[in-house]
């Protein structure tokens, strides 16, 4: 379980340019749930994600994972039970280097060894046989760079690498934006069965309201830092695209957007 309690974060405190994000912001995500977040932009979407990941630090308040409070905890060592995928590629890849070598460094993620050492060719077979079921041909382009494969065979590498280790929680922050619309249906459906082959508890953020709707068992969503919609289990399923779409419209009318 996630639990934020009592979260607290301004951003550029004291100068003219500042923002309380979220105030006495408080989120429970249950063991195996797959949290759909929409929101409009600057609701504080990706600053949530930053927060639980550690790549930002909270003014006041508590991050405990089940149970264990990591609010001090530093990011590198969070991210050896949180696997995260960005919506640019070159963040959760390396595009310089191999299908092979960011495999091996994937599979490798929190231990102790120089890439000299990661690089394992001897797992060649055992990596191919995890991308076959992809279906977008990587097992024959184990020694292509990263950079040069298309976006979304980059974000199905991503995922996969994200889910290589064993972690707690999946983080998906816009993944599919970056993609055309049929390699963003694909690299959902890729999504969801990884989701739930691997039983990873995920928070993805997406301004895909049908994605939002269509996959996960919680759909929340944020406003100016706060989760002004939070719909999980029969309640969710009942739920459509227009009735978010409309409760989107409605909030962005009242702000004035
Ligand atoms: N590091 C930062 N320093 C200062 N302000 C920040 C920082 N990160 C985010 N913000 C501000 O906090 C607010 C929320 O930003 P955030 O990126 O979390 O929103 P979001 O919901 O993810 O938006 P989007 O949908 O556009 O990605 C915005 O007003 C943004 O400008």
């Amino acid at each position: 379980m996630l639990e934020l309690i009592n979260i607290n974060k301004n951003y550029n405190p004291g100068s003219v340019n500042e923002l309380c994000l979220f105030k006495d912001f408080n989120l429970t995500v249950k063991d195996g749930e797959f949290v759909s977040v929409v929101g409009s932009n600057g609701s504080g979407k990706t600053s949530m994600l930053n927060i639980i990941c550690g790549s930002i630090a909270v003014d006041s308040g508590r991050i405990l994972i089940h149970g264990e409070d990591i609010t001090k905890q530093k990011d590198y060592i969070r991210q050896r039970r949180i696997g995260r995928v960005y919506q640019d590629p070159s963040k959760g890849t390396c595009p310089s280097m191999t299908i092979l070598e960011n495999m091996s460094i994937a599979e490798n993620k929190g231990k102790p060894y120089n890439l000299g050492r990661g690089v394992n060719k001897a797992k060649l077979e055992t990596y191919r046989e995890m991308l076959r079921p992809l279906n977008l041909g990587l097992e024959d382009k184990m020694g292509v760079q990263v950079g040069s494969l298309s976006g979304g065979q980059r974000q199905a590498l991503a995922l996969l690498m994200a889910t290589m280790t064993p972690i707690d929680f999946l983080i998906l922050d816009e993944h599919t934006a970056a993609l055309d619309p049929k390699t963003a249906e694909i690299i959902m459906e890729l999504t969801d069965q990884v989701v739930k082959e691997k039983k990873v508890t995920t928070i993805m953020v997406t301004h895909n309201l049908r994605y939002a709707v269509e996959y996960g068992n919680r759909l929340i969503m944020m406003h100016e830092g706060k989760a002004i919609l939070d719909k999980a289990g029969e309640e969710k399923k009942s739920i459509n695209t227009e009735e978010i779409m409309g409760i989107f419209n409605k909030i962005s009318v009242e702000c004035g957007n």
